[in-house]
């Protein structure tokens, strides 16, 4: 869009490809009330023609226009396109229009990593990155708000890399986050899993239930490691293990870590405290956070605790994986390269109980 244009209309276009999905049904629900944006196009293959309040009922009266296919979305029209689409998918869609001057926020995992060596280390396969994929910044504000101020091409973290990086960052930073014997045990609601049913979120498999998946082997391993990594600038490798709540929204992540240094309660929080100073969706509490204190919200809750008897730290945060997990962190990486105000459109209060 050029920039008269711009100043004739003073309002954003943009376009959510893939929005018959969980995040991007949330992003609708976030953008629709942001004061600097409009949404000129949501997109869906199997749906398309049907009304979006049709299929998520929640947008009756609200958004009530048609869904398009992918392939009608005019990007040249476009300041910024979401895409809430699966692996895969996303890289065909960024080799189209990377070239095509629009802003790209892609929710998928297809850009998260560093390097093609990193993902065929961990995946075991070829990883062929399409062009402009070194463009790609990894879009998490609390760690790279300048360049993804720069940046054309967002990978929005995923959910548990979300909550396990902000738990530890203040840590690694400082350089005394030691990885030996390090632990992070995570738990998250179905819709991590996406709007497609399956055996592992059918409702008797996961209703009264409780389960480990994953084992050793989840790929936000590598995700979280790598961030870690560039943090403390030598090689991270600790223990990560997701779990399945009957919940449909929410992670927990409490993380058990060894300090290089003399600690005490006072000097963790003054570290996090200063770490997250205005950083506006990291609230840091003096007590263990809940799912429901930040459901439906952009914020994520740290607690840092000291336990002087094991000598370890316990950071317990808690997020929305849907919100600060997903369509809200891709927001908030708009508002940063649009050059807004981060915090616009966002500071909805969670929706306890
Ligand atoms: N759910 C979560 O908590 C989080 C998810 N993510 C990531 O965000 C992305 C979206 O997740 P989520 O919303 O949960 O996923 P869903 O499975 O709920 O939705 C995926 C969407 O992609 C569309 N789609 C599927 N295949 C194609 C295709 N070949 N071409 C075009 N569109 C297609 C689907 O709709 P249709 O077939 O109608 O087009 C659907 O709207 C994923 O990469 C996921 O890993 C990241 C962080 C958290
Ligand atoms: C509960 C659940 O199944 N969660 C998903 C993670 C969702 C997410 O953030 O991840 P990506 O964007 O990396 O797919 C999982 O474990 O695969």
């Amino acid at each position: 869009m050029d920039q008269l244009n711009k100043m004739r209309n003073s309002k954003y276009k943009v376009s959510i490809v893939g929005a018959s999905g969980y995040t991007g049904s949330e992003l609708a629900r976030i953008l629709i009330h942001h004061p600097e944006v409009e949404i000129v196009s949501i997109t869906s293959e199997s749906h398309k023609g049907k009304r979006f309040s049709d299929l998520h009922g929640q947008f009756s009266g609200i958004i009530d226009f048609e869904l398009v296919g992918a392939d009608d979305v005019n990007v040249a029209e476009v300041d910024v396109v979401f895409l809430a689409l699966p692996h895969g998918v996303s890289m065909e869609f960024v080799k189209r229009w990377i070239d095509e001057g629009v802003k790209i926020v892609d929710l998928s995992g297809d850009f998260r990593l560093s390097s093609p060596e990193v993902y065929e280390d961990w995946y075991k396969k070829d990883h062929t990155f399409p062009k402009g994929f070194d463009k790609a910044v990894y879009g998490m504000p609390e760690l790279h708000f300048e360049s993804i101020s720069e940046a054309s091409l967002i990978a929005n973290p995923g959910c548990y890399p979300t909550a396990s990086v902000l738990s530890l960052a203040p840590l690694f930073e400082a350089g005394i986050g030691n990885t030996d014997g390090a632990i992070i045990d995570a738990k998250s609601g179905t819709t991590g899993a996406g709007v497609k049913a399956s055996n592992t979120t059918h409702f008797s498999n996961v209703n009264d239930n409780f389960k480990a998946y994953g084992i050793g082997t989840h790929r936000h391993t590598v995700e979280i490691q790598e961030q870690l990594s560039f943090l403390l600038k030598k090689s991270v490798i600790l223990q990560f293990t997701p779990h399945l709540l009957p919940v449909d929204r929410g992670i927990l992540a409490t993380s058990y870590i060894s300090i290089d240094t003399e600690m005490d309660q006072e000097k963790l929080t003054a570290l996090y405290k200063d770490f997250y100073k205005n950083k506006p969706f990291v609230r840091l509490r003096n007590q263990a956070p809940s799912i429901k204190e930040v459901r439906g919200s952009n914020y994520a809750d740290v607690y840092p605790y000291w336990d002087k008897r094991t000598g370890k730290a316990i950071v317990i945060t808690a997020i929305d994986n849907l919100v600060k997990g997903a369509a809200g962190q891709a927001v908030h990486n708009m508002n940063i390269m649009l050059g807004l105000n981060e915090s616009i459109g966002l500071l909805q209060v969670p929706m306890q109980p």
